[in-house]
């Protein structure tokens, strides 16, 4: 590539201040170091948590930064020591890496892993504690070891899944989060069985596929609770049968599923980032083996609550980041699933705008009519 080994300057959305509409600049981006990718991004979506983080909400926020998690792009050059991809591949970041060396990594246990957390955190890259990206010599930080609202980004090599190049690349971006964290909470973090009753607290994208996966794990009855009453259309479509708003109640939302259900959900989930939805979603679980799992990201200071003899009495808390999938292991196979069309990915994308109307795009997502959009990177 003419670019490799030069620094490259391109169109990206800097976000400079919390809540400050984020501003299409001119940013330069340095070339890789040992371990790193440079990365030509060509489609990104907007994520909720990009939303989190520039509310000022996140206690790993930073500014300035550039946001973006959930993209797909083409291999522009890497640095020393980078076996594992080259240029050309079609690739997507990936926030939660997977060096398949690290504690982590190694336990069997858990999709996270400890190699660049840390920096990732931190906004910066692992090799000399030092941004890539700068604005006529002003650093401005990474954000999730991604930076997708980057035309050109660099990730560290340990956070880049290789993928089919014959896959679209405008709809596999969606990978990058949303849908295999839903799919995964099922699949993997709750292991929903055949037969299950499942409750959704929020019906967004992350919630959707939460419905998806619960439909191919064979539950029974999938309730999608949402204070929206047109979220449950579209819901229908990925497998929600039954719709609950908790606004038609007088009573609290946990009671209204427990009576529906005969003592209680087999599985619930919380998609909204809502801490007291979260204790709904545990206590309107079975007494004795229901189990309930937080995906929804929640703001500083926000703390978790319930009685002690809700686990006592069995139920179970969970957790999931990026429902459980271990990144450059399962992200090629979920690509490799979408093209055999055994997993949905186009019905999450509402809106397609371009780089340049990024701000845009972020007022439709919280208009509550977008469940994805996703950005073309270059006109
Ligand atoms: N853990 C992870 O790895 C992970 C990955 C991706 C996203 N997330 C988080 O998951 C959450 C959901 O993401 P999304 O993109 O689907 O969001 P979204 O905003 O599209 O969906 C949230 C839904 O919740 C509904 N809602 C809001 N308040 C409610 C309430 N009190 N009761 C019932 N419904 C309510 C909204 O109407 C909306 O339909 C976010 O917090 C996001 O940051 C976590
Ligand atoms: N910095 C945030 C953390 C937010 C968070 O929990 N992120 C999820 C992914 S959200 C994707 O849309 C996650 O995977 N967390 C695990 C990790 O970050 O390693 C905060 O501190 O609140
Ligand atoms: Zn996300
Ligand atoms: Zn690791």
């Amino acid at each position: 590539m003419a670019t490799a080994g030069k620094v490259i300057t391109c169109k990206a959305a800097v976000a400079y201040e919390p809540n400050k509409p984020l501003v299409i600049e001119d940013v330069q981006v340095a070339p890789p170091q040992a371990g790193e990718v440079r990365i030509n991004i060509l489609f990104t979506a907007l994520c909720h948590t990009d939303a989190y983080t520039w509310s000022g909400k996140d206690p790993e926020g930073l500014f300035p930064c550039i946001l973006g998690h959930e993209a797909a792009g083409i291999v522009e050059s890497v640095g020393e020591g980078v076996t594992e991809v080259q240029p050309g591949d079609h690739v997507i970041p990936c926030y939660q890496a997977e060096c398949k060396e690290c504690k982590f990594c190694k336990s069997g246990k858990t999709n996270l892993c400890g190699k660049v957390r840390m920096a990732t955190g931190a906004g910066i890259m692992m090799n000399d504690r030092k941004s890539r990206f700068s604005i006529n010599g002003k650093p401005i930080y990474h954000f999730m070891g991604t930076s997708t609202f980057s035309q050109y980004t660099v990730v560290h090599d340990v956070s880049v899944a290789k993928v089919d190049p014959q896959a679209p690349l405008d709809k596999v971006c969606l990978l990058g989060c949303g849908v295999p964290t839903g799919l995964g909470a099922v699949w993997n973090t709750a292991k929903v069985e055949p037969g299950a009753i499942v409750a959704i607290f929020g019906l967004g994208t992350v919630g959707l596929a939460v419905a998806e996966g619960a439909k191919s794990a064979g539950a029974s009855r999938v309730i999608g609770v949402d204070i929206d009453s047109k979220k449950f259309d579209i819901a229908k479509n990925f497998g929600v049968t039954e719709f609950v708003n908790p606004k038609d109640y007088d009573k609290p939302i946990q009671q209204v599923l427990v009576d529906l259900t005969d003592g209680g959900v087999d599985y619930s989930f919380e998609c909204i980032g809502n801490v007291s939805v979260m204790r709904a979603a545990l206590e309107c679980c079975h007494k004795g083996w229901g189990t309930s799992v937080i995906i929804g990201v929640a703001a500083s200071g926000q703390e978790i609550s319930t009685r002690p003899f809700q686990l006592v009495t069995g139920r179970v808390w969970k957790g999931t980041a990026f429902g459980g999938f271990k990144s450059r292991s399962q992200v090629p196979w979920l690509v490799d699933k979408y093209m055999k069309k055994e997993i949905k990915i186009d019905e999450y994308i509402t809106h397609n705008l371009t780089l340049g109307e990024i701000n845009k795009a972020f007022d439709l997502m919280h208009e509550g009519g977008c469940l994805r959009c996703v950005l073309k990177m270059h006109e």
